[in-house]
């Protein structure tokens, strides 16, 4: 399928990320428009569709995903929503991108994977948007290079200004340590095989009865290890670090140094201070490359694979969480259809 007219897209779930993948479909990606938003607060999805023309509004998913003029969908409801829009994306046989986490356990993963393998075809591009970031793009372009050698650890740092009033102990794992177990196998090429969480007393700023921060040891299939400080009630801005140790020299990304600068005896710059301004680019790219590949009629990026993995170490690392051990991965046979 190759298509001149525009992709017409379905956004699911327009609270936070949804209406801003709303006005990046509308105003900055080429080669699609936004023809029906979903939410189940119907005031949501009146606003996030507030002068798009012709775009529909419903509150539920498989109504909007019946419509004549939608092609393909972009799932950004709350991670425990995502199943059953993926089963309905399947059902019409759309082509989804589906915001991370793909959902939040491994159980309900595997039925997503197991209905995308039924189809016989990829249908989804899950939202692990780091890939697209411009840094990371740089530090895996380097590491295939082999110049540096072989990867023996890499240090992550994953630092939010606040978390949101729902989040749990869990969630440290499940909602944001699930992109540094993303950016581990990607740019190492290697699966997680065991997972530990360590946590200092918790910080004073975090709610009451928040494990914040934790630190996280992924221990790879080849031999590596990756390591997570996740602490989303830091307070001073969004920090998103990732360094990479070799057999024979380090690389680093994530510093925020494009601008330095010099006044009234001091030095220094800006920290962003949420996702949308440090990937604001990444995601950008990322919708782009999902429009792009849609229209030529394929399937790229993080695949349901990607999705089931991450899941399937997060789950891993809540049981780490709750029990103090090291909990290793159980991961199902990797079906062929994403070899
Ligand atoms: N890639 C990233 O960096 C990134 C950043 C933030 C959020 N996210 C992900 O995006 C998703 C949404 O996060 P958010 O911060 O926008 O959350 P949010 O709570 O602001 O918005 C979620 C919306 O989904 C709606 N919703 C829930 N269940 C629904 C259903 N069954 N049908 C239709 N609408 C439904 C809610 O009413 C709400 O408006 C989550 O999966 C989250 O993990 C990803
Ligand atoms: O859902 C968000 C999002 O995925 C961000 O990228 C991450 O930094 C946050 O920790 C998480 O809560």
């Amino acid at each position: 399928m190759s298509r001149r007219e525009p992709l017409g897209v379905a956004v699911i779930g327009t609270g936070r990320m949804g209406a801003d993948h709303v006005r990046r479909i509308d105003r900055v990606v080429s080669g699609a428009r936004v023809t029906a938003v979903v939410d189940l607060d119907a005031r949501r999805a009146e606003a996030a569709a507030a002068g798009i023309d012709g775009c529909g509004v419903y509150t539920d998913p498989a109504a909007a995903m019946a419509a004549a003029d939608v092609d393909a969908v972009l799932i950004a409801s709350s991670g425990p929503a995502h199943e059953a829009a993926l089963l309905s994306a399947f059902e019409r046989d759309l082509p989804v991108l589906c915001e991370k986490p793909l959902t939040p356990d491994a159980a309900s993963a595997l039925r997503v994977m197991d209905a995308e393998a039924a189809l016989g075809h990829r249908r989804v591009q899950v939202g692990f948007m780091r890939r697209y970031d411009a840094e990371y793009v740089r530090l895996k372009a380097l590491l295939e290079t082999g110049e540096l050698g072989r990867p023996l650890m890499l240090h992550n740092r994953h630092r939010n200004v606040a978390s949101a009033p729902f989040f749990t102990s869990g969630m440290l794992i499940t909602d944001s340590v699930a992109h540094e177990v993303d950016a581990t196998r990607w740019l190492l090429g290697h699966e997680i095989a065991a997972v530990t969480v360590l946590r200092p007393a918790p910080s004073a700023g975090a709610p009451d009865g928040l494990l914040d921060p934790q630190f996280v040891v992924l221990e790879t299939n080849g031999g590596a290890l990756s390591d997570v400080e996740i602490f989303v009630n830091c307070g001073f801005g969004y920090q998103v670090q990732a360094e990479v140790v070799c057999e024979r020299g380090t690389a680093r990304i994530g510093d925020g140094h494009a601008l330095v600068t010099n006044v009234g005896g001091r030095w220094g710059g800006t920290i962003a201070q949420d996702w949308t301004e440090r990937f604001a680019q990444a995601y950008d790219d990322e919708v782009q490359a999902w429009v792009d590949a849609t229209r030529r009629g394929e399937v790229a990026g993080p695949s349901t694979w990607d999705g089931y993995a991450a899941a399937a170490v997060c789950e891993a690392g809540v049981r780490a969480l709750d029990t103090g051990g090291r909990v290793e991965v159980d991961l199902v046979e990797q079906p062929e259809l994403y070899k």
